[in-house]
């Protein structure tokens, strides 16, 4: 079988690999959309209210949508258009790009980097590669096709731009000192493509791991077809897809940062039946010499956690390969 969901055809049932066992299934995949998760305007003429918008959905969902946000529609469509090619490209090209090695900056992967040992597997193909410095990556990226480069570079660059927006609304929100988000707190900039084709069966199945977002902050441009899921109430809600707009999680670096204010949500994807879904993640992190802890202007008494740095953050969070987000922040968590 080969390891590559975009390179199958004619798929007639979830092989057996895929299934998961019945207490970690979908089942039931018909979700409620949820209407409540805030959807924000930046075009809106008083930016306060803007500002206290974005905090409010970072306290209270940890997730939002947003509009009016700059980056070119057309740009947006150009390039999910070039990943959706992307995944169609015959195996032979894609091949290059494959490796379970986290340290590659461009790679190519199915399910998850834990594929040849996992006990089952994920209904997605997943390209990620480093944007930041361009100049550094650039060559490490596909030429097919063909406007890949071009498109892509102009992508990440807005992108960054909305993302550095976004930090400096909060920044502002927290009464931070300017500029608190940007420099060895958020230089690692990496795009991350999900790409799930059909799946006969999408109750047996999972597209990604239940997990928590452990960088900074992420922006995803999904396309129309739902799939995104948060934990909300102990309860699955799915995220709406909205033409154009982009959706903002706070990763759990923003969390620790905040003192704990901001929820980062638990969040999964489940595939569809009849319809390919493609999503664009946008993450900025740390660098691994960026040193993180509650922001002091936020500390009354003690800080809710323990300074640490990035590279110790994670090798906590994917102990025992499980990206366990409660872990991770109870292992850095001040005890009271
Ligand atoms: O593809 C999606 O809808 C979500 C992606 C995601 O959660 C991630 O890449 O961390
Ligand atoms: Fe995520």
């Amino acid at each position: 079988m080969e390891i590559l969901i975009s390179n199958w055809s004619n798929v007639e049932f979830v092989p057996k690999k895929y299934i998961f066992p019945l207490e970690r299934r979908p089942g039931k995949i018909e979700f409620p959309v949820c209407h409540d998760i805030p959807l924000i305007d930046l075009a809106n003429n008083h930016p306060t209210d803007t500002i206290q918008q974005v905090i409010k959905a970072c306290q209270e969902f940890g997730i939002f949508q947003v509009i009016n946000h700059g980056v070119c529609e057309n740009l947006m469509d150009d390039t999910m258009n070039i990943y959706k090619e992307f995944f169609k490209l015959p195996g032979e090209y894609k091949a290059k790009f494959y490796s379970n090695d986290i340290n590659k900056s461009c790679r190519l992967c199915s399910s998850t980097l834990a594929y040849d040992t996992e006990e089952f597997h994920y209904w997605r193909d997943n390209f990620t590669h480093h944007c930041y410095p361009l100049e550094e990556y650039i060559m490490t990226w596909p030429n097919k096709p063909t406007k890949y480069r071009e498109v892509v570079s102009e992508y990440s660059i807005e992108t960054r731009k909305l993302l550095y927006k976004i930090l400096d609304m909060i920044c502002k929100g927290l009464a931070l000192k300017s500029g608190y988000f940007e420099g060895e707190v958020s230089k690692t900039n990496v795009i991350s493509v999900n790409n799930h084709i059909p799946c006969p069966n999408p109750s047996l199945t999972l597209g990604m791991p239940v997990h928590s977002d452990p960088n900074l902050i992420t922006l995803l441009q999904q396309c129309d077809v739902p799939g995104l899921q948060i934990l909300k109430d102990g309860k699955w809600i799915g995220v709406q897809p909205i033409p154009h707009a982009i959706v903002l999680i706070p990763g759990l670096q923003l969390k620790v940062i905040s003192n704990d204010m901001f929820i980062t949500p638990v969040h999964r994807v489940v595939t569809h039946a009849k319809e390919a879904r493609t999503t664009i993640g946008v993450f900025l992190g740390p660098s691994p010499e960026s040193l993180i802890k509650p922001a002091t202007a936020l500390v009354c008494t003690k800080p809710m956690f323990r300074a640490f740095t990035y590279p110790e953050f994670l090798k906590t969070f994917t102990a025992g390969a499980k990206c366990d987000a409660q872990f991770a922040l109870n292992h850095f968590r001040n005890k009271t």
